[in-house]
């Protein structure tokens, strides 16, 4: 007989000692059948997705949670990448911990003006340790994407963007299963120009058709690359994959984002700077083209979950 048990502190303490598998198992059917408590106040939930690695999933998900937070709202990420978790370095968060109440896990706080604030959770909060990462098999994944979504208290949340793996891995097939009595608005994908004609964007796109995941649309990134000098835009790649994907796919295209160094130094320099990321990011050149795809997601109306 299978049988679920959690993951406490102490087991990704020993986790950290042994780097070896834990002896839990976790029956696949063992889904959450109601909504969850922990998202009971969670307006809107949005995937963000992408068919490889190393497309900028994470730095387009750190981007939509500034611009949220820039707009006034509450957001919180969520990162189901459990083999590289890159949020903590997004956000200048390395080294923070979760704090473990009676309740759940508390989430990193990356940002709080009172009004708007940044919440964030992934294991690289409860690993340490930059340089761990984990080797487990696909129930224990499962059981850690159970535990984020049933033991993290966000409290009252406008959004709560959830970054996942490349591809279509187990993190997928649990999140979209955990979530399923969530209703989540639904995803974004990202691809480059260069990756829109290979099979892994449209096996992303069969993956969410699959599961009901409603498609927000298709960000295509490292459009062009901006010059730091003159800042002008040189279309390095190709362009325009995006736009083509998303006509035949119909699925709405919601903006291409150039590679601009100035962003990874700003990520890189951060936890040096006195002012806070979210205030860093409004002076970005970057951010004029995540207001504008925020804006083509809000123009799809999605209905308050709550
Ligand atoms: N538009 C951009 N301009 C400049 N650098 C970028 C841009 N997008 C991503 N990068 C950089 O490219 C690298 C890979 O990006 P990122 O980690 O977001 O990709 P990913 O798809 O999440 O990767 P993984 O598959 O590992 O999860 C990072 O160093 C990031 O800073």
């Amino acid at each position: 007989m299978y049988f679920f048990t959690g993951f406490s502190n102490k087991d990704l303490y020993h986790h950290r000692i042994n780097y070896c598998e834990f002896q839990h198992q976790v029956s696949m059917t063992d889904v959450v059948e109601e909504l969850p408590l922990s998202l009971s106040n969670v307006k809107h939930i949005l995937l963000i997705l992408s068919g490889k690695g190393g497309v900028g999933k994470s730095s387009v998900t750190t981007q939509l949670a500034l611009t949220l937070a820039g707009l006034g709202k509450k957001v919180g990420v969520l990162d189901i990448d459990l083999t590289g978790p890159s949020l903590p370095r997004m956000f200048g968060m390395e080294g923070q911990s979760v704090y473990q109440s009676s309740e759940g896990w508390v989430p990193v706080t990356a940002y709080d003006n009172g009004n708007a604030c940044l919440k964030l959770m992934s294991l690289g909060f409860l690993l340490g340790d930059r340089g761990n990462s984990v080797v487990w098999r696909g129930p224990k994944k499962t059981a850690m994407i159970k535990q984020f979504i049933n033991d993290v208290q966000w409290g009252e949340i406008d959004y709560l963007l959830i970054d996942t793996p490349p591809g279509t891995s187990d993190e997928h097939i649990s999140i979209a299963e955990q979530l399923r009595w969530a209703q989540p608005d639904g995803a974004i994908i990202v691809t480059t120009p260069q990756n829109v004609a290979t099979a892994d964007v449209r096996k992303e796109i069969n993956f969410c058709r699959k599961v009901n995941l409603n498609i927000l649309g298709i960000v295509e990134n490292m459009s062009g690359f901006i010059c730091p000098h003159c800042s002008e835009c040189t279309n390095i790649f190709s362009k325009g994959g995006g736009q083509q994907l998303a006509n035949s796919q119909k699925i709405d295209f919601l903006g291409s984002v150039p590679i601009d160094p100035a962003f990874v130094e700003m990520i890189e320099k951060q936890s040096s700077s006195k002012e806070q990321l979210v205030t860093l990011y409004e002076r970005s050149s970057l951010a004029p083209v995540f207001e504008s795809i925020m804006q083509k997601v809000f123009d799809n109306k999605i209905p308050s979950r709550v």
